[in-house]
């Protein structure tokens, strides 16, 4: 990578459910988690959902996962509404719409951080099979999946539970597989080979999430008054991540997460769920992702924020649970090479001094990103402001 380089549709009413949280907390990693692996008899590290499955008739939330939430961050104190939503087919249309549909994509990205899409390119019939083989993925017996457990961040496949297990944290309801794809599947021998079509279909699949990518990066640059390949340049050879996430019926949801307020260290993040749960932080307020299927959410992750050099902000989410349903999500991060140094674009600086964000290299932000128990966006902040290059996790 060239080492100079590291959302507007209907806006619907607002409804509230109940009044805005207001203040930010990411106190979410007290130690509660014992020394030993077993929660009611069983091995927590197998998965929430061998824990629920194996532990009968659980009606109170094990105490290893109450996370000490202040009452503003309840995942319940949520507004509803009010997305912005962007068909992408203008990018194709009339220089009109082309310019329409870029400018709101740049309003979405600096005002949100955020934005779901539609019209989007990708075949509904591919989201459907991804979805369902992950699904399959996940209803494996235990020792399937346990096949690809692992406790190593940077590992290139890895099935796991909570956030990073080899570190005692208040732990999340949430078991994940996650592994790299493309743009060059360097690891497509590693992936699951159960169920039999899983590569194929996530083979296709991330490499059509990787194009919609790319688009969306071409328009970004535009909006930034960047060349429209600048983004795409700056990405070398790309990394694209993987995370698909299964969040079991929980007995008490409201005392919980699935995943906790942060924030993704890549650069754009395309989402795609079978039902609610995702929830974005807008001007400090938790706002529910309705689930629309057929569309995509994008979420900006932190190499833009940087990139931009802070015009846009990466978005604060985190995912609630449900006391009936199992929510499966797909999310794909699409970031630079790992070597690649992250940094604000040049042409967007006068001066060096200018510069919001020290440079770091990819591969390191994600590694301390992704060891640290601290939630929110506490690893870009610390790049921030530390004077050196180490993320403190
Ligand atoms: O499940 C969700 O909706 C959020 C997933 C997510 O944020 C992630 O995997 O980074
Ligand atoms: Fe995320």
């Amino acid at each position: 990578m060239n080492p100079s380089l590291p959302i507007n549709g209907p806006v619907m009413a607002l409804t509230a459910s109940s009044s805005p949280p207001c203040a930010t907390s990411n106190n979410d990693n007290s130690p509660s988690v014992t020394s030993s692996n077993i929660i009611m008899g069983v091995e927590y590290k197998k998965g929430v959902k061998y824990l629920v499955d194996n532990s009968k008739d659980m009606k109170m939330l094990p105490p290893e996962f109450v996370l000490p939430l202040p009452e503003s961050e309840r995942p319940s104190l949520v507004i509803h509404g009010c997305i912005p939503l962007i068909d992408l087919s203008g990018l194709n249309g009339t220089v009109e719409q082309r310019l329409s549909t870029i400018h709101a994509i740049s309003s979405a990205s600096a005002e949100w951080g955020f934005f779901r899409v539609t019209n989007h390119g990708i075949k509904i019939s591919i989201m459907d099979e991804m979805l369902k083989v992950i699904e399959e993925f996940f209803g494996l017996p235990v020792e399937e999946k346990m096949r690809y457990a692992s406790e190593n961040v940077m590992d290139p496949v890895r099935y796991g539970t909570s956030l990073n297990t080899s570190r005692k944290h208040a732990l999340h309801w949430r078991d994940f597989l996650r592994h790299y794809g493309g743009p060059v599947p360097h690891s497509y021998h590693l992936w699951p080979d159960n169920p039999s079509s899983y590569r194929h279909v996530a083979k296709e699949y991330l490499k059509e999430v990787w194009q919609l990518a790319i688009k969306i990066f071409g328009a970004i640059s535009e909006g930034l008054g960047l060349d429209p390949k600048y983004i795409e340049r700056s990405l070398g050879e790309g990394t694209q991540i993987i995370a698909a996430n299964c969040y079991p019926p929980c007995p008490e949801p409201n005392k919980t997460l699935g995943l906790a307020a942060h924030s993704d260290h890549g650069g754009l993040t395309i989402l795609m769920d079978n039902g609610i749960g995702l929830q974005i932080k807008h001007n400090q307020t938790w706002f529910a992702v309705p689930h629309i299927p057929g569309t995509f959410v994008v979420n900006l992750g932190d190499y833009l924020e940087i990139l931009s050099n802070g015009r846009y902000k990466s978005v604060e989410h985190r995912a609630v649970v449900s006391a009936d349903k199992t929510r499966i999500s797909v999310a794909v991060g699409q970031g630079p090479e790992m070597t690649a140094i992250v940094q604000p674009a040049g042409p967007l600086l006068k001066e060096k001094s200018e510069s919001k964000y020290r440079p770091i290299v990819y591969k390191d932000y994600i590694r301390g990103q992704q060891s640290t128990i601290k939630r929110g966006k506490t690893a870009l902040h610390e790049i921030m402001t530390s004077t050196d290059n180490k993320i403190d996790d």
